[in-house]
């Protein structure tokens, strides 16, 4: 039975990834982020406007542990899941988790034409951006450094990178 949370920063392609990967390994993708906002019917931005970001991470506990019950899945999780609660260690008793690391300059990249659906990146200009991103690595590496396997996902600029990332990632956890 195949189970794998990809872990990881905003704009590390948890997403990207693991939507190529399900679609590789033919087996279903749930995206924790879109799960979410399916089943309360409002924008991850809406929810934590609404709630404020204490109660959205509640929502998000709960919600994992929903989809940490289906079976022969990938599942990618929002960015600050597995830095709260015992999030991390829930997720390493159900299933692989892997961390896709990645350098801040590249998720610096990657972020700064994104960050209007991400509501903690909202209204920061490059510089706060590129500063918010290095500190918030140096506080969630104990988190993200709890998963089994580490991936580079430096790469996924491209349809060819993303294919091959793919066929790194089946070889790192043999499947
Ligand atoms: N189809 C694509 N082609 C090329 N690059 C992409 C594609 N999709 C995403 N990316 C790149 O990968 C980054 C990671 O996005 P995403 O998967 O949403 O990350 P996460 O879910 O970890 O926040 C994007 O910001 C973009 O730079
Ligand atoms: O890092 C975070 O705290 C968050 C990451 C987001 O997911 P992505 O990492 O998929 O952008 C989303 O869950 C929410 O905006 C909060
Ligand atoms: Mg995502």
């Amino acid at each position: 039975m195949i189970r794998i949370f990809l872990t990881g920063y905003m704009g590390a392609g948890k997403t990207t990834l693991g939507k190529a990967f399900a679609r590789e390994l033919n087996i279903p993708f749930i995206d924790l982020d879109w799960y979410i906002e399916e089943r309360l019917h409002k924008s991850i931005r809406e929810l934590f406007i609404e709630r404020g970001e204490a109660s959205f991470r509640e929502l998000e506990r709960t919600m994992l542990h929903e989809v940490a019950e289906f079976e022969n899945v990938i599942i990618s999780t929002g960015g600050g899941t597995p830095c709260f609660f015992d999030n991390m260690e829930y997720m390493n008793e159900h299933g692989q988790t892997v961390f896709l690391d990645v350098h801040p300059d590249v998720l610096f990249r990657r972020l700064r034409v994104a960050t209007q659906q991400r509501p903690i990146l909202q209204g920061k200009t490059d510089e706060e951006l590129r500063i918010f991103i290095i500190e918030a690595l140096e506080k969630r590496a104990p988190h993200y450094g709890k998963a089994r396997y580490r991936f580079d996902a430096g790469q996924l600029e491209s349809r060819r990178q993303i294919a091959d990332s793919v066929q790194q990632l089946r070889n790192l956890l043999s499947i």
